[in-house]
Parts: structure tokens; C-alpha cells; sequence
């Protein structure tokens, strides 16, 4: 049979394919990067049209990285989706859901697993990189600890994906002046796609 067995001319491809079809034209050069990067992990060209951001997200984020500074992940899948080679500065990236101590923190705060994970961000929050791809009722309880005093991070990329919550909490996010965001507005997100931006914005290189 033939196909593209090359993984680097299958990557060039795509990202060309992308740039054709995708309305980049009304994003800065940064955003319009990290949305290419995006979009190639779902295969929506249409999601420009859901992007929203505050101006200096990417810049943010990327120093932040270059700072050392951790990412921290709602979900085992967007953690593993993060490419570690491309982190600039050998990053922990992080994500407290499996920790032992969670199930009963849920419990006792009357919540899901991936909102309690969160407590155990509180050292680590100010001026980290938040990668939420999944759980919406972890972006919700980001923002409250935020408004409770907890670290404030440097930037925070708001996907999660779903019915219930999901689109409610990326508008808090995008409605917040106080915070670098970038968000997919809608039911649209998901781990593969917060993974991509990260891996966007931590290295150039396509
Ligand atoms: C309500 C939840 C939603 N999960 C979605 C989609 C996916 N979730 C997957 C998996 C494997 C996991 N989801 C959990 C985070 C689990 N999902 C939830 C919760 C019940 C509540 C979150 C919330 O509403 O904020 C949540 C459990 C919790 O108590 O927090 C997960 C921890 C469940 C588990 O396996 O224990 C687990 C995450 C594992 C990890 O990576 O660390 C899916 C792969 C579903 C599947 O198995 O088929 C899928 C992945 C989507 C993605 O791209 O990330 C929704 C649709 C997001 C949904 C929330 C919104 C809704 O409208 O329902």
C-alpha cells in the first residue's frame, strides 16, 4: 500500500494542510502557533473560532517554563501527552489525581477527585503553568482557590472538554482580568488538545 511513512514529512504535511485551511489570519503569531499545534491534535480546523486568550498568555507561559517552572495537569492524560523533550528547562510536570490521599479528600470536601487533586497544588501554584484538559470542576476549584488567596500562576490553559461545566467554566476563565488564559470556549477541549498546547508553547520547534 501507499502512505506517508515518514513521521517528520507526515508532521510537515499536516501542519501545512492546517495553515491552508484554518482562519489564522485574526491571531497573534504566538496564539496562531499554539492553535496550529491544537488543531493537529484534533483535526478541527474550525476551532480558531472558539480560541479565546488574554495578549500575553503565550509569552507568559513561556517564560515560565524557561523559569523552570512546573506544569501542572488536571489528568494523568494530559500530563503523558506532554512531550518532555521539548520542556526548556527539565519541568516537573505534574499531576496529583493518583495520590493516595485524594479519594478521601473528595470525600471529605464533597467533590470530584480532579477538583480535591488540586489541594495538593497549593505549594506548587504560584507562578506555574495550569493545564486543565479534562475535568471542569478542576477549573472551577482553580479559580476559586485563586479568589481564597492560594498562588497565583502564571498561566493557565483552560480545555476541558464536555456537557456539564465545561463551557460555564472556560467563560469564568476568560472573564478573568487577572489571570493569563487561554481557553477553548464550548463543549471543545480535551487532554490531547491541552497537551498540544503546551507542547506549543514549550519549544519552537514544530
Ligand atoms: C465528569 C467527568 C468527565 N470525563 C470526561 C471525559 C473523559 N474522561 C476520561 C477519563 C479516563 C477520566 N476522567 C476522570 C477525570 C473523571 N471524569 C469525569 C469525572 C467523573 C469528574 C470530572 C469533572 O466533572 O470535573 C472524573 C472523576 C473525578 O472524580 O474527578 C477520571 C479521573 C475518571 C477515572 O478514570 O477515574 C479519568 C482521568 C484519568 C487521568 O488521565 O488521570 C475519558 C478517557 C473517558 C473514558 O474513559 O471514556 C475522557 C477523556 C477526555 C479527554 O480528552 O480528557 C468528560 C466528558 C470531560 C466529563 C466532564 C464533563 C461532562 O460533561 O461530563
Amino acid at each position: 500500500m501507499s502512505y506517508v511513512r515518514d513521521g517528520a514529512e507526515i508532521y510537515r504535511r499536516s501542519f501545512a494542510t492546517i495553515r491552508a485551511e484554518a482562519e489564522l489570519g485574526g491571531l497573534p503569531e504566538d496564539v496562531a502557533r499554539v492553535a496550529v499545534r491544537m488543531i493537529h491534535a484534533c483535526g478541527m480546523v474550525d476551532l480558531v473560532g472558539d480560541l479565546a486568550w488574554s495578549p500575553g498568555v503565550v509569552a507568559a507561559a513561556g517564560a515560565a517554563l524557561r523559569d523552570g517552572a512546573p506544569v501542572l495537569c488536571d489528568a494523568q492524560m494530559v500530563a503523558s501527552g506532554v512531550t518532555r523533550k521539548r520542556l526548556p528547562a527539565g519541568n516537573d510536570v505534574v499531576c496529583s489525581l493518583g495520590d493516595p490521599r485524594v479519594p478521601e479528600l473528595a470525600e471529605r470536601l464533597g467533590t470530584t477527585r480532579s477538583a480535591a487533586a488540586l489541594e495538593l497544588w497549593r505549594d506548587r501554584l504560584e507562578g506555574s503553568v495550569v493545564a486543565i484538559g479534562n475535568a471542569p470542576t478542576a477549573l472551577f476549584r482553580l479559580l476559586e482557590m485563586i479568589d481564597e488567596g492560594a498562588g497565583r500562576p502564571a498561566a493557565v490553559l483552560g480545555v476541558p472538554v464536555g456537557f456539564i461545566g465545561a463551557a460555564e467554566s472556560k467563560d469564568a476563565l476568560a472573564g478573568r482580568a487577572d489571570l493569563e488564559f487561554l481557553v477553548v470556549r464550548g463543549r471543545r477541549g480535551g487532554s490531547a488538545m491541552t497537551a498540544a498546547a503546551i507542547n506549543a508553547i514549550a519549544s519552537d520547534e514544530e
